[in-house]
């Protein structure tokens, strides 16, 4: 049976914990690698520093053992994936998995060829804490096969794919996320929807594969908690999407105003507009 939104936790506890969540991330200032494609890499790099966070865009497979044990969390994005990157890619997730380091999956455009899904599900065999994609990318995921898509983009709501997310997280043992109008949060058996965001946020290349690097920001902060931290970096987003839409005109300047909404978030603004909601069978 379908879920649906039944239960309202009171809503200030969810806002008191974002504000807390992202001034732990600015007063820690986790270090975060990301290997990612290459048409995220600026937006990603500037969403994790507007929220206090340290980017560092590093994949040469020579560097990551010195580098990636010593990272807060890691990010690993298969947007412009070639075969000469995974190595890098595995390398990492196993370097942050032995030093007990999160690590975040996002698998663009998973269903869109036989290599990107054999990528991402070779790379889900080494434990990612977290996975978060579109609904699209989380079916394709969940039904291990190649689907019709529009690339990196979904032809699916978040909805749809509730159950394909319970799944993948009970297969998997990850925190399994998934963005759109309502974001999906799940650990197989809890499943809670961050309300947040605007349209428009679709219209910006990145903001999925960036708002995945967020969610490795919060865990980073909170790796024993990474169901809530996850829910929260996607509403805090949102929230960042929605007082950047009030001064854009279009995607361009929203980009512009999403970065430094998210830079400027004082704590009023943040706890009148977080909505998460339980979703109950
Ligand atoms: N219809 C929508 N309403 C509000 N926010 C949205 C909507 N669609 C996407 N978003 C937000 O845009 C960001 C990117 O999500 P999405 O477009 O689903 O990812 P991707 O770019 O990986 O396909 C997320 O923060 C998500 O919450
Ligand atoms: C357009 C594009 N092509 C390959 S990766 C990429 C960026 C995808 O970003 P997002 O998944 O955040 O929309
Ligand atoms: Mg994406």
């Amino acid at each position: 049976m379908e879920a649906e939104p039944k239960v309202e936790p009171p809503s200030d506890q969810w806002a008191d914990k974002a504000w807390t969540m992202l001034t732990t991330v600015r007063r820690q200032s986790p270090l975060i690698q990301c290997i990612t494609n290459f048409v995220s890499m600026d937006l990603m790099a500037n969403t994790l520093l507007s929220a206090g966070a340290s980017p560092a865009m590093l994949h040469t497979l020579e560097e990551i053992p010195h580098f990636t044990p010593n990272v807060h969390a890691l990010c690993l994005n298969v947007g412009t994936l070639s075969a000469d990157w995974l190595p890098s890619m595995k390398a990492a997730a196993n370097f942050a998995s032995n030093s007990s380091k999160p690590w975040v999956l996002d698998p663009v455009a998973a269903g869109a060829s036989g290599f990107r899904l054999n990528a991402c599900l070779e790379l889900i065999q080494l434990k990612p804490t977290v996975i978060r994609g579109n609904g699209s990318e989380i079916l394709a995921l969940s039904k291990a096969s190649v689907q019709p898509t529009k690339g990196v983009d979904s032809s699916h709501e978040s909805t749809d794919a509730i159950e394909a997310a319970k799944s993948l997280a009970q297969a998997t043992g990850a925190i399994v996320a998934v963005s759109g109008a309502i974001d999906i949060v799940t650990d197989g058996k809890r499943v809670i929807g961050a309300h947040n965001g605007v349209a428009m946020m679709q219209k910006i290349t990145a903001t999925g594969c960036s708002v995945t690097a967020l969610i490795a920001a919060f865990v980073a902060v909170d790796p024993s908690n990474a169901f809530e931290a996850t829910a929260l970096a996607l509403s805090v987003f949102g929230v960042a999407g929605e007082m950047g839409m009030r001064l854009a005109k279009g995607p361009a300047s929203l980009r512009m105003h999403l970065i430094d909404s998210l830079y400027g978030l004082d704590e009023a603004t943040l706890i009148s507009h977080v909505k998460i909601t339980t979703f109950c069978d």
